[in-house]
């Protein structure tokens, strides 16, 4: 009996910074290590606004596969016929040009995270994928994580009950006072700031545990309030903190923040449940374990406690790339896991947010 060959993706790899370098790293990792028979991947372009830098890129992180272009634009990357899907890895604002493009091309794309500037530009990228029948996904490589499928089983299998309160923070000191000002994370044509950047991460704990939870039925939050202190440095937001209300089925509140020049380690997040606490060590984008605390009975002691650490091969970029994969295989224009509405309500959150007035005070709602 011959064993099925797996469905291996070409990718067509866009900028050479440093996340595209974290994702090539792992697309060349051997997905057997991580338990994966049935997809596989091959990079097959490399599209850099220089072609000495997509030469060096894939000098220094693919010296050992064979054909790989080097190009000096990104058009040429969406222009060969062999690409079967774009990955982005240019800063916020560039993403909506890039993956137009992309799917114009007739590329399925995986796009960075934050996935647009705004939601209109995410919906117009998503009603473009529809229309062409092409798969698109924001980057989020969390939701793919070994501990984040475990997590939401344990979240979901009941003991806990509903989910009341999560806590979630993103900060690290990016020495903003020394970085040019044309960096991404200070320049506002680039989307700078902590929010796009960082904010992702605990939204995206609050998408997963409020949101997505049973209990939630699908229900968008209800309010968000959002509070903004800015840089002198060019305007853009140093340090954000918002909370989210899930009231329509759940009793619930996000209490997330991200900030840009805190000089310590994350607290990671906590969501606390009716019946126990889900502790996620950080970083909360890639966490190396997590705790599970049960209580006797509501607002009693905690009688059981477990931790369950998770370890892989590579940087864990590569289970992203294995939905694609899979995805792309089947047929699917978005993923189960990480589907279009969650990228959109993220976007939308970020909208409202924005919108605090300068003194960075702010109450907004979304409907
Ligand atoms: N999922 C994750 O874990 C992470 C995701 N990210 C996301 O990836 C994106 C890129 O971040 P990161 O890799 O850190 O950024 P870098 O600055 O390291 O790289 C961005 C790359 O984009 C290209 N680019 C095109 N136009 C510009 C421009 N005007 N200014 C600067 N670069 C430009 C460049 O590649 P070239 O010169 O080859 O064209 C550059 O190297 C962001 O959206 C960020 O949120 C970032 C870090 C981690
Ligand atoms: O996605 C990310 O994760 C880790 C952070 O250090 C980085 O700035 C961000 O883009």
């Amino acid at each position: 009996m011959t064993t099925p060959q797996p469905f291996v993706l070409k990718w067509g790899i866009i900028s050479t910074g440093r996340i595209a370098m974290d994702f090539v790293k792992d697309l060349l990792v051997d997905p057997k290590t991580r338990g994966t028979t049935d997809v596989g991947h091959k990079i097959v372009a490399v599209g850099s606004r220089s072609v000495e830098s997509a030469q060096k890129f894939i000098k220094a992180y693919a010296p050992n596969e064979a054909d790989i272009k080097a190009y000096g634009t990104y058009n040429e990357v969406y222009a060969n016929p062999n690409v079967n899907a774009v990955y982005i890895g240019t800063p916020h604002t560039l993403h909506y040009e890039n993956a137009l493009a992309a799917l114009e091309a007739g590329k399925h794309v995986l796009c960075e995270k934050a996935t647009t500037s705004n939601a209109a530009e995410l919906k117009a990228l998503l009603k473009l994928a529809k229309e062409k029948k092409l798969f698109f996904m924001e980057a989020l490589w969390t939701r793919f994580h070994p501990l984040t499928l475990e997590l939401k089983r344990i979240a979901e299998e009941g003991t806990l009950g509903d989910p009341v309160v999560l806590h979630a923070d993103l900060s690290a000191d990016f020495h903003i006072e020394s970085l040019p000002l044309n960096h991404r994370m200070l320049d506002p044509k680039l989307g700078g700031g902590a929010l796009l950047d960082l904010g992702p991460y605990p939204l995206f704990w609050a998408i997963l545990a409020l949101y997505e939870h049973p209990s939630n039925k699908n229900a968008r939050p209800s309010s968000i309030v959002g509070s903004i202190v800015k840089t002198p440095i060019t305007g853009v937001d140093a340090s954000t903190s918002f909370t989210l209300n899930f009231t329509e089925n759940l009793q619930a509140q996000a209490i997330l923040s991200c900030s840009m020049q805190v000089p310590a380690a994350n607290f990671g997040a906590t969501i606390r449940y009716k019946n126990g606490n889900i502790i996620v060590k950080p970083p909360i984008f890639r966490s190396p374990a997590v705790t599970v605390q049960y209580y006797d009975k509501p607002g009693g002691d905690i009688v059981r406690e477990e931790t369950k650490a998770f370890s892989y091969v590579g940087g864990g970029w590569h289970f992203e790339a294995d939905e694609v994969a899979r995805c792309v295989r089947d047929g699917k224009l978005e993923s189960d896991l990480w589907g279009h509405e969650k990228s959109i309500i993220m976007m939308e959150v970020f909208d409202e947010v924005s919108k605090v007035p300068p003194d960075g005070q702010g109450n907004t709602h979304m409907i």
